[in-house]
């Protein structure tokens, strides 16, 4: 893999302290625990590190397939920061990891995003989305969702004065997630610079770092059986989320941030990533 993108990826420039270190440690939390079941980035350095042509986006990439399925039941780890100045003079901050699992598990998988639009909002995307349907397998519901406790951390953070919910306005996003999401949007009063990085290194933090915890212990790295039909079932659903996510997150944003060829290039590689 090529030097400059990783170091690329893993300076996570442009952010705020607390925002930086909270991706730095998820990114190696994730890589330290599952290292040895995932093979090396791969992607060309374009798509490692790209920019438009203009030098307002500038974003990094950074994907990690796991090792063949026989020993992993990790399909692909990605993590991504997206930079854009707004012609505000502000600036456009994503940041996002996602970790999927393959069909030898149905466990769910990870996923965490924070987009930051101006010193004074973010929005935090903090879930383990299910992989199969929670009302026709309640044990699914109670062993990852109620036994987990995982809406303990949802309503704490709720509780913050700043902290109000998220609705995506894609429906389809919507009924992806898990009725434990953590889907909010935090606002701060411009009379109190520094509070979204507050928030960011008080609660989100150990939250976020709470709630991979507990996926790599109960998901990744936990034994489910998947029958034959069922792990046919699981791929079916698995791949038609990936292509849909890609379409509903970056299929408009990616051609107006970057221009057509770089976004041609980067979802080209994003979608031979995501349907292996
Ligand atoms: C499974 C559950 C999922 C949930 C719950 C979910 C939520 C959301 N993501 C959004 C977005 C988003 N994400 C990323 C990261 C990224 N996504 C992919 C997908 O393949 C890749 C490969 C990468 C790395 C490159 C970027 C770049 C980006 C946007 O620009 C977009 C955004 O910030 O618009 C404001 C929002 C869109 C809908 C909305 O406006 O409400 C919404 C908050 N996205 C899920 O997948």
């Amino acid at each position: 893999n090529n030097e400059f993108g990783l170091t690329k990826f893993k300076e996570f420039p442009y952010l705020s302290a607390p925002h930086r270190n909270l991706m730095l440690d998820l990114v190696s939390t994730v890589e330290n625990r599952l290292g040895s079941q995932l093979l090396p980035c791969s992607l060309p350095p374009d798509v490692q590190y790209y920019q438009n042509q203009s030098g307002s986006a500038h974003a990094s990439l950074h994907t990690r397939s796991g090792n063949k399925p026989s020993h992993s039941q990790i399909d692909f780890i990605l993590g991504s920061w997206i930079h854009c100045k707004l012609p505000t003079g502000g600036a456009l901050n994503i940041t996002s990891l996602s970790a999927f699992l393959n069909p030898l598990t149905d466990a769910p998988n990870f996923l965490i995003e924070l987009i930051q639009s101006s010193p004074t909002s973010l929005i935090l995307i903090l879930d383990l989305p299910p992989r199969k349907d929670l009302v026709l397998c309640p044990d699914y519901l109670h062993t990852f969702y109620e036994e987990t406790q995982l809406d303990m951390h949802k309503q704490i953070l709720e509780k913050i004065p700043e902290v109000k919910p998220y609705t995506s306005s894609s429906l389809y996003i919507r009924s992806l997630v898990s009725p434990t999401a953590i889907m909010v949007c935090i606002e701060t009063e411009a009379s109190q610079p520094g509070r979204v990085e507050e928030i960011i290194k008080d609660h989100v933090d150990p939250i976020a770092k709470e709630v991979l915890g507990i996926w790599l212990d109960q998901c990744a790295c936990g034994k489910r059986e998947v029958g034959e039909t069922e792990r046919a079932i699981l791929e079916k659903r698995d791949g038609l989320i990936k292509i849909k996510t890609i379409e509903v997150d970056i299929g408009s944003n990616f051609p107006r941030l970057f221009g057509p060829e770089v976004a041609d290039r980067v979802l080209g590689a994003i979608r031979d990533v995501f349907t292996v």
